[in-house]
């Protein structure tokens, strides 16, 4: 492999940004989450308290009208813009000024939110995470991956990686796949599994950290928020990928020692983002 490089703390620490003293919300980042849809809208919440717990000022979230309630009462941090529709996003339309973007989780595959996907592939340029049934539309409509911005972060897991790229018989195999998918399109793609890999063209990035304990729902909703809190506060790409699936690993391996792997949910690896990021900060 061209080039190969083992994500651990050494590599992190290359790349991570302590935030500065004179920091403000307006230059921390704003970040949009969207997603969601009727029963899907818990993913959205994730998503968004993962971003702020990333670093971002401020998080607006976009969801249909049934998320209004819901995710002004789980977190109250986060602004909502709701669609026209009750149960699910039929436009993107908002007028904010932001940094970063990300989208998919929970989102559904209604025909009016292929429309809505469509043309928001088309329309935007800012840096992007695309996640879940993001990916899945992407997937029936592949020629809308011409239309994504380049170093977009896409983030399937296993399943959905083969809808995106087809199935594979070995591990090159797969990798040689991912490769020239990542470079047919200019995005970079976060191969979600244990261990996890983040692949631009020909860098490989493996993930250091993680464990058992992530294998429950709504933990990827949580790594899209992540990178996208990341991407909000000006890391590259690349570097948000890098270390927002090494943060996201952190700390379930932070956890793991204090509560075992059963109970660990989604919300607890929000809960353990701040003691990752004060590993990182200390000295060793
Ligand atoms: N609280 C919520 O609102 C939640 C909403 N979610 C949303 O639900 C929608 C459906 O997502 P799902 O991922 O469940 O559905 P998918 O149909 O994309 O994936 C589920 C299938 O993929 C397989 N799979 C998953 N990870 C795999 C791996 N590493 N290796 C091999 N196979 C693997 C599973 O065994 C299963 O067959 C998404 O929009 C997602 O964001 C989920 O994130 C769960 C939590
Ligand atoms: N056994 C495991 N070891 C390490 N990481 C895991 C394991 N199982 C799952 N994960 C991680 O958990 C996340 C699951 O993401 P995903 O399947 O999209 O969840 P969801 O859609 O429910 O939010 C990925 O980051 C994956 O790498
Ligand atoms: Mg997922």
């Amino acid at each position: 492999m061209e080039n190969y490089i083992l994500s651990d703390r050494f590599e992190v620490l290359k790349r991570f940004k302590p935030i500065p003293d004179d920091a403000h919300k307006g230059i921390q980042g704003h970040a949009l989450i969207v997603g969601g849809s009727y029963g899907k809208i818990g993913s959205v919440c994730l998503s968004a308290k993962a971003c702020l717990k990333s670093g971002a000022g401020l998080v607006t979230v976009y969801v249909p009208k049934c998320g209004y309630e819901v995710v002004q009462n789980v977190v109250p941090e986060v602004m909502v813009i709701t669609d026209d529709y009750a149960d699910h996003i039929t436009t993107v339309n908002h007028k904010l000024k932001l940094q970063a973007i990300g989208i998919g989780m929970g989102i559904g595959q209604n025909p009016d939110t292929h429309q809505a996907m469509y043309h928001f592939f088309k329309m935007n340029v800012l840096p992007m995470v695309i996640d879940a049934d993001g990916l899945n539309i992407l997937a029936e409509n592949k020629e809308w991956l011409e239309m994504l911005p380049k170093k977009a972060i896409l983030t399937p897991h296993l399943k959905e990686l083969e809808r995106l790229i087809g199935n594979w018989h070995s591990d090159s195999d797969r990798m040689e796949k991912v490769q020239s998918f990542s470079k047919a399109f200019d995005v970079i793609v976060v191969v979600k599994d244990a261990p996890t890999f983040v692949v631009y063209a020909d860098s490989v990035f493996e993930n250091t950290t993680g464990n058992q304990a992530l294998a429950t729902a709504g933990s990827g909703d949580v790594l899209t928020g992540i990178i996208t809190g990341l991407l909000a506060q000006g890391y590259t790409p690349l570097d948000a990928a890098v270390l927002g699936v090494y943060l996201h690993g952190l700390t379930a391996d932070l956890a793991v020692p204090e509560m075992g792997h059963h109970a660990f949910i989604a919300s607890d690896i929000i809960a353990y983002l701040g003691r990752a990021f004060l590993s990182l900060e200390k000295k060793k």
